[in-house]
This record gives structure tokens, sequence and C-alpha cells, in this order.
């Protein structure tokens, strides 16, 4: 089936179409597995070493069935994407308008890890899916000590992917001796009292969250349960609230993809977040989440396949949150 008929399967009757749902995983990896763009990261030592060639392309629906293609078993570190869930845990301990001050909601334009975005903005982290303010939103985790902080973070995030999630401490240990920069942010952060506890113990349990491994069927599900209004749909648990998830989900999209986000939310219309491990989640509220892994990625740090995948699985199921569902889009093929 090409892009045209799965559009048009899309335009008609009742989306989404979630009977074709196995159909169109299996042919989004198949058609983006040999896609040999984009650079795996390589400022964090060991990630350098990731196969290039491993794709896994997963969908968790809500009402708990899933479909896969690919290298949906492969383990690999959450990184970034743990700050959406991280966000999620503080929002349902405190409440959005606590994290909301303290972190904020806006777009820095800026690359994750900027420096300036900080001192741009008086000391502001701007929002909770840039290092600056995944740090700011990790102080905020409950616990009493930092390793009680560390094991509600691991706790949590395995509630949202329905199995234990267990850290990677290679992943760990080679990010802990080369994490100077957001040990800088962090102090940076502290002179501005936004961080009221040990700024390098908020790294070390940053780093960790960062270090959970996870496969890109766990980002699927982990997606499902923000599009579940915070029920797992695997497990049955209630993880976060829906009001939780309705926040969450603001965020992911003005900021998921970084300076990216704007055109992502332009093409693909769903909110998502991405690591430089090279895995991306996406959420389409009410139906389901896509989880994708792929190494190799943008300047920005996104996942090459990743994007295109979740872009193809989003025209293809009708899934963007501003297309009315008997639009036919004339463009066939997303921009490269
Ligand atoms: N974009 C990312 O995935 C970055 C996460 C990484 N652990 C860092 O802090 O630099």
């Amino acid at each position: 089936m090409d892009v045209q008929d799965v559009e048009q399967v899309a335009s008609t009757g009742t989306l989404p179409r979630w009977d074709r749902v196995e159909h169109l995983v299996v042919d989004a990896h198949a058609r983006y597995r040999d896609l040999a763009a984009g650079a795996v990261a390589d400022y964090i030592p060991v990630l350098a070493a990731a196969d290039p060639a491993l794709f896994g392309v997963s969908v968790a629906v809500v009402d708990g069935e899933m479909h896969e293609a690919g290298d949906t078993q492969v383990e690999f570190s959450v990184q970034s994407i743990s700050k959406a869930f991280v966000y999620a845990l503080v929002c349902e301990a405190y409440g959005h308008d606590a994290v909301r001050e303290r972190v904020g909601v806006n777009n820095t334009g800026l690359p994750f890890n900027s420096v300036m975005a900080v001192e741009l903005n008086d000391g502001h982290p701007m929002n909770p899916m840039v290092n600056a303010g995944a740090l700011a939103t990790t102080a905020m985790m409950p616990g009493a000590t930092p390793a009680e902080q560390w094991e509600n973070v691991r706790t949590g995030l395995s509630r949202f992917a329905g199995r234990a999630l267990e850290l990677d401490g290679v992943v760990y240990r080679s990010e802990s001796e080369t994490n100077i920069r957001n040990r800088a942010i962090a102090r940076l952060l502290q002179s501005y009292g936004r961080i009221e506890t040990d700024p390098l113990e908020v790294v070390d349990v940053y780093t960790r969250q960062c270090a959970l491994r996870v496969t890109a069927r766990d980002l699927a599900v982990m997606g499902a349960t923000l599009a579940d209004g915070g029920v797992n749909p695997v497990t049955g648990e209630r993880v976060v609230s829906a009001q939780v998830c309705r926040d969450t989900l603001a965020v992911l999209a003005s900021t998921g993809l970084y300076e990216r986000s704007g055109e992502w939310l332009f093409e693909i219309g769903l909110p998502a977040k991405s690591g430089v491990a090279g895995g991306i989640v996406a959420v389409a509220p009410g139906k389901g989440g896509i989880g994708t892994f792929s190494p190799p990625l943008d300047p920005a740090g996104n996942s090459v396949r990743g994007q295109r995948a979740t872009a193809y699985l989003s025209r293809a199921l009708g899934l963007n949150l501003f297309a009315s569902s008997v639009h036919v889009p004339e463009k066939t093929e997303p921009h490269a």
C-alpha cells in the first residue's frame, strides 16, 4: 500500500483505523529502515558505540493492544524522554501551578543544553524539557534524600512503562564522567535560587533518570498512558491524573523536540518527546502512544528514522491533532 492509499484509508470512515495499525507499523519500519541520514550522539562517550542500524517501531493502543516492527525489544537509555514523565510525576505531587511558576512552559528556541537560554531569561529555566528545566524539575521530585528521589523516579517511570525499569550502569558512569555542562547549568540555577538542594546531587539523580533502560515498546506504553488520561492501558494502573496528562501533553507539544518543536508540530501534529539515545515517544490523546528507536540523530538531537516513521503513522492513521478527519493532504511525502 502506498502513502496515497493509506491516506485514503485514513480519510474514510471512523478514525483512527486501528484495524490497519499492524500493517502500517510494519510498513513504517520497512519504508525508513534503509534511511541512512543522521549521526549517533557522541558527547556521552558510550552512546557513540550504538549500532546505527537498530530501528524499532511500536504502537500501543489505549485498549492495551500492541503493534510492533523491528527492534522493539532492544534496550537503550531513555535520556531526555524521562523529562516528560518526571515532569508529570512532579505535577502529580505538587500541582501544575507550583511547577509552572518554578520551571515554566515556554520554548527557549535554543539547544537542550543551552546555558545562554538560562542567562537570557534571568535564571528562569523556561520549560521542563530542556536540561535546565529538567534539573529544576528533578530537584522537586518527592523524597527526603537524593536516593529516595531517584527511587521515586525509577518506580514512577516503571509504572508508566508497566514493568520495572533498571539503571544502565555503563551509560550512567559514562555520562557522570562527562556531564560538566549539566553541572554548570545546575550551579547556575542554584545561583538564581532555582535549586535549593545540593546541585551536584540533583545532577546525579537526573543523570540516573536519563540512564534508565527502556525499549521502543516501553515508550509506546508510556505514551499510551499519557494518551489514556494517566491509566496504563496494559496494567490498568492509574499513574497520574487526567489533568496532569493534559498539562504534560501541552508542554510536549510546545517543547518536546527542542528548537524543532514547531516544525514537528506543523508536520506531525502530535505531542512528543525525543532522547539522544535515539528514542521518540509520540502521543495521540485518547488513542494511543507511538514509540520509536533508531540511534542516528538530526543536529537538534532527534532520531531521524523515528521522526519519519512517526510522521508516516500520524498521516496514515489520521492522528494529526489539527487535521479534520476528511482532509486528504496533497503532499504525500513530508519534508526531508
Ligand atoms: N537530549 C537528551 O536526551 C539529553 C539527555 C542527556 N542525558 C543530557 O543531559 O545531556
